[in-house]
């Protein structure tokens, strides 16, 4: 199986994505990922969701709101950060915005007068390091290769620092088997206890939800959708009431169910 996920080569979702697929193919943005998957260029597809430091990564989750896609699987992998350069006199340091991010602690502390450079991903940003002497990067330390020196290791401000991939596959193989799900809501509503509501459909019927995120619906200012994800798998009849009345609370705008799915945790 082939999968798509964000490039290039070296970045933690390639390292998530090595536990899916053969082989990976690479795109330089998340929406360009889920396009792919979408539009069945790729069967699967590995996107960043979120991070126990910095929370969600929004544009995947504007892109998948957006797409016709399934959820078949979560990837929680540890996320443990290294500065890499020619040398230690560099000027900017180079990294995916959630990277630079999880290190803030680290790099105003140890390089307080470093400009940072947010790049596309923390590959790119090692590359960046690569070509250009002033230019340090953060990434997974594996990344260093020839030229590049590994100048400090796990500098993410926390140890326990870990991020979440979503795997996209076609909407046909959408699933109602797993222990997890994931839903978007839009109410296409604005009332008193309308998210009241959208909550107790879950707790009356004892399930618990794992994360639940506003975004901006785009339509209008304070009008948003909700990106909701509860254990239990859509076979279970708890589940379905618990979305038959989301549905009804629901009724002015729409129900995305994007399935069920287990999770796996990657060690590298
Ligand atoms: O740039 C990368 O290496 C990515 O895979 C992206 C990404 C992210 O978007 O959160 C993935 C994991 C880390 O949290 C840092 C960056």
């Amino acid at each position: 199986m082939q999968a798509v996920t964000l490039g290039p080569a070296g970045t933690y979702s390639h390292r998530a994505a090595r536990a899916v697929a053969d082989e990976v193919a690479f795109r330089e943005s998340v929406s360009a990922i889920v396009d792919a998957v979408d539009t069945g260029t790729y069967d699967r597809g590995v996107v960043p969701i979120e991070n126990s430091i910095e929370g969600s990564v929004t544009e995947t989750l504007d892109a998948i709101a957006d797409a016709n896609i399934a959820v078949t699987r979560e990837i929680v992998t540890p996320i443990r950060h290294a500065l890499l350069a020619q040398s230690d006199s560099f000027s900017t340091v180079a990294s995916h915005s959630q990277a630079l991010a999880q290190c803030r602690t680290y790099l105003e502390t140890e390089y307080p007068n470093a400009t940072l450079e947010a790049v596309t991903s923390t590959a790119r940003g090692v590359e960046r390091a690569r070509e250009d002497a002033s230019v340090a990067g953060i990434g997974h330390p594996d990344n260093a290769g020839d030229g590049l020196r590994v100048l400090a290791e796990d500098i993410q401000d926390r140890s326990s620092n870990a991020t979440r991939f979503f795997v996209l596959a076609p909407a046909s193989e959408r699933s109602d088997a797993g222990g997890k799900s994931t839903v978007v809501v839009y109410p296409n509503a604005n009332y008193p206890g309308l998210l009241l509501e959208l909550l107790e459909a879950f707790a009356e019927r004892d399930i618990n939800l794992s994360r639940i995120e506003s975004r901006p619906s785009g339509n209008r200012l304070g009008d948003y959708l909700f990106h909701i994800d509860f254990e239990a798998g859509l076979y279970e009849e708890r589940a379905q009431e618990a979305l038959e009345s989301v549905d009804d609370i629901a009724s002015r705008g729409w129900v995305k169910r994007l399935g069920s799915y287990d999770t796996q945790h990657v060690l590298y």
